[in-house]
């Protein structure tokens, strides 16, 4: 089989973004053929400190949408030229730079779009700057759900857990943590308004196809959290369960889907339970991922699901403080894993 062909959209400039694309995707280019997004020339300076025998070809995106991409071997990498909007310290914001993140993303989508590309995955991103820079941004997946024009996207993270999180010893625990959300950038205090029967059904719909199509999993089993302390203690602590989250999982099991709870969330994330599930369905951002993210961080990938595209990213930020202190302190590994689960998620496509 050829090799993919994956877009790195190489994140916030000022962050360890271009470093971890470069080398995620040079460890990887014998599997992977990566197209790296962003500034031709500021990536193959820092590739050239990273390691000499990085092989760069730029290529525009005028010569893209002419005449497509042109082939390259294993030898070298790509870099889909995109312009820097001001020149780039390491570790300091600047929103002259919010619109050229952007317009990295949009290269990408453009280029699944066109056919250039099988999949994308995204390095991170400051979202405050993209906002400095005047536009409205929560993150990549409600943008890429408006790009695409898709109404509902499901946001999960997965990893393999590692020490020293408890459950990583027991032989009961899936090899393969999974946490979806049901709301995703949200301040708290919108959380609850946006839980509703349809908002909840359409997660649980989502969730369950992409587990199936680009998972593999026959009948996913999904677990499901509470909103409130004690999934609400009968109501005394809040109605959310009673009036929403209840009745959304017993229509979605009438549709068919393994959808079970709502669980008390602080007791939830135990081997007993997650060896009999493929999936944790989390009420808001902060009540799964932080469980999530101590299991696995470092090592974990951000999937968006629901959209008529393949994005993996990784499961941290832009690490500003390691960017300042210059190249060689950050991990790649969550931006390799990111590219794994592209190529998984490419070949379960494939027919
Ligand atoms: N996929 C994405 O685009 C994405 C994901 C998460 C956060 N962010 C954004 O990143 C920005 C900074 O977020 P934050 O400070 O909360 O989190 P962060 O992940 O950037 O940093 C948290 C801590 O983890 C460390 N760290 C992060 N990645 C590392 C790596 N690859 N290797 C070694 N250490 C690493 C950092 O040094 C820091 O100590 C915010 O704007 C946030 O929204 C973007
Ligand atoms: N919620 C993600 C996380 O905590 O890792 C992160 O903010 C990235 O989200 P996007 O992929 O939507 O940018």
């Amino acid at each position: 089989m050829s090799r993919p062909r994956v877009a790195i959209t190489t994140g916030e400039p000022a962050g360890i973004g271009p470093e971890i694309a470069i080398r995620a995707a040079w460890a990887m280019r014998q599997r992977v053929n990566a197209v790296l997004v962003g500034d031709a020339a500021f990536l193959a300076m820092t590739a050239a400190e990273i390691d000499p025998a990085i092989r760069i070809s730029a290529v525009s995106t005028m010569a893209a949408r002419n005449a497509g991409l042109p082939h390259f071997g294993a030898d070298r990498l790509c870099a889909l030229d995109i312009p820097l909007g001001a020149h780039v310290q390491p570790g300091v914001l600047d929103k002259e730079n919010g619109r050229y993140v952007l317009a990295t993303l949009d290269a990408a989508i453009e280029g699944v779009q066109a056919g250039w590309f099988d999949a994308v995955a995204t390095a991170p991103v400051q979202k405050s700057t993209i906002n400095d820079a005047g536009v409205a941004f929560t993150g990549h997946t409600e943008y890429f759900a408006e790009q695409t024009g898709t109404a509902r996207v499901v946001m999960m993270l997965a990893g393999q857990p590692h020490s020293p999180w408890p459950a990583a010893a027991s032989a009961a625990v899936p090899p393969q943590l999974r946490v979806a959300l049901a709301t995703t950038h949200l301040p708290l205090k919108d959380v609850s308004a946006a839980l509703t029967l349809d908002s909840l059904a359409q997660t649980l719909n989502i969730l369950e196809a992409d587990l199936r199509r680009k998972f593999g999993l026959a009948a996913p089993r999904i677990l499901v959290a509470g909103l409130n302390p004690h999934a609400g203690e009968n109501g005394y602590l809040g109605r959310e369960e009673i009036d929403t989250i209840s009745p959304a999982l017993a229509a979605a099991r009438e549709r068919g889907i393994d959808a079970r709870g709502p669980y008390p969330a602080d007791t939830l994330f135990q081997p007993k339970y997650l060896q009999d599930a493929d999936c944790v369905l989390a009420m808001y951002h902060d009540q799964g991922l932080p469980v999530l993210k101590y299991a696995t961080f470092g090592h974990g990938v951000n999937i968006t699901l629901g959209l008529p595209l393949i994005r993996t990213s990784v499961d941290h930020g832009t690490a500003l403080d390691l960017a300042a202190q210059g190249l060689g302190r950050a991990d790649c590994s969550s931006m390799q894993a990111a590219l794994e689960a592209a190529l998984q998620m490419v070949q379960a496509s494939r027919p």
